[in-house]
């Protein structure tokens, strides 16, 4: 099936420091990143903090330009289209944020806010008002908090007002930035049945960033795993799920609460190695050999210091790690099940 969105070595640096010590540093956030999005699909992207998952998200969306590399939408080559071109060619991708506080402006009414991008593209006030009620009634609000501000509402339903903005434009892709990690854990439950309730009825597809895999388990049907601003693995969630091949998807599935069971052995040396080796300043050869539990087993291999793996399309489950057939068989004990979390 033809892609809905293709992402070509997209790079995003940001220059840092400039401004007292004279000569600025770079920030490598998104660092050569390759992905196709099929419609109807929900590919999560996930990783630790400040991997670089909300970069990338706003880069796909155009709210951050990228430093190179090309974002293909629809057929459209986003990137390289000037700001007031942009507008139509985004409006079939929309964002939903993490903080519904923050994106929702308190000072205008809830049919305001949803119908913005309405407004933007000319729709008649009467338009509007009946296209409110409609998309607050598909998420679960009902028509009448139109008239209100958002400070009327709660987290949750702050959230589901978020969604019915992102709504109005009859979008093809929703970018879900961290969507839940704002709510309560009774309440995500709730929006996350909704989003799967929406993308049936709208065939919509989603780009769902998240750092909760038990959450990316109920909803992705494809994950990209991200280290230090590229993808280190990327496979159908089952797949990934079952038998990661690379050895920090191993580590990071091993960090999901188990039902009971043990953490998985291999997470014990990546936790201890502490926080994950600065952008500012990248491992040469594999990013992740510095915290590798398997290059450790395998008794330090030269290739893992010198020469970067790239992702190898081995049918739809791809890897970046030289020895990513020899995971499976070197992860000392048998991999956690991730306890469901609805
Ligand atoms: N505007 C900016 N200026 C400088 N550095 C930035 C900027 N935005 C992001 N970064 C850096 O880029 C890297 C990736 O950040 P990003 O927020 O994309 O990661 P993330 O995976 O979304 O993290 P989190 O899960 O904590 O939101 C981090 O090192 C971050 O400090």
């Amino acid at each position: 099936m033809a892609a809905l969105l293709k992402i070509r070595d997209l790079r995003v640096s940001f220059s840092i420091g400039a401004k007292f010590f004279g000569r600025g540093r770079n920030v490598r956030a998104v660092d050569g990143i390759d992905l196709d999005v099929t419609a109807g699909e929900t590919l999560a992207i996930v990783g630790e903090s400040g991997c670089g998952k909300t970069t990338l998200g706003r880069t796909i969306a155009m709210l951050q330009r990228p430093s190179s590399g090309s974002v293909e939408f629809m057929g459209v080559r986003l990137d390289r289209l000037r700001s007031k071109d942009l507008r139509n060619a985004r409006r079939s991708m929309q964002m939903i944020f993490q903080d519904p506080n923050a994106s929702l402006d308190p000072r205008q009414s809830v049919e305001a806010i949803v119908t913005e991008p309405l407004l933007i593209a000319g729709a008649s006030t009467a338009l509007r008002k009946q296209r409110a009620a409609e998309l607050l009634d598909v998420v679960g609000l009902g028509a009448e908090a139109g008239m209100r501000l958002p400070r009327a509402f709660s987290g949750g339903q702050r959230q589901r007002i978020g969604i019915a903005r992102a709504l109005a434009a009859s979008p093809k892709l929703i970018i879900c930035d961290e969507p839940l990690s704002a709510l309560d854990v009774s309440i995500q439950a709730q929006i996350v049945n909704l989003l799967i309730e929406l993308q049936r009825r709208f065939g919509l597809t989603y780009i769902f960033i998240s750092h909760d895999l038990a959450v990316v388990r109920q909803m992705a049907s494809r994950i990209a795993v991200m280290y230090l601003g590229t993808v280190v693995e990327l496979a159908d969630a089952e797949r990934l799920f079952a038998a990661p091949r690379h050895p920090y998807t191993v580590a990071l599935l091993s960090a999901v609460p188990t039902l009971g069971g043990p953490v998985h052995s291999a997470m014990e040396p990546l936790l201890a190695s502490g926080d994950p080796p600065s952008p500012l300043n990248m491992p040469r050869g594999c990013r992740f050999h510095p915290r590798c539990w398997l290059r450790k087993k395998l008794g330090d291999p030269a290739i893992c210091t010198s020469q970067e793996p790239r992702l190898v399309a081995t049918d739809t489950h791809q890897a970046a790690c030289h020895f990513a057939d020899e995971t499976a068989a070197h992860a000392a004990a048998p991999l956690p099940v991730a306890a469901e979390a609805f």
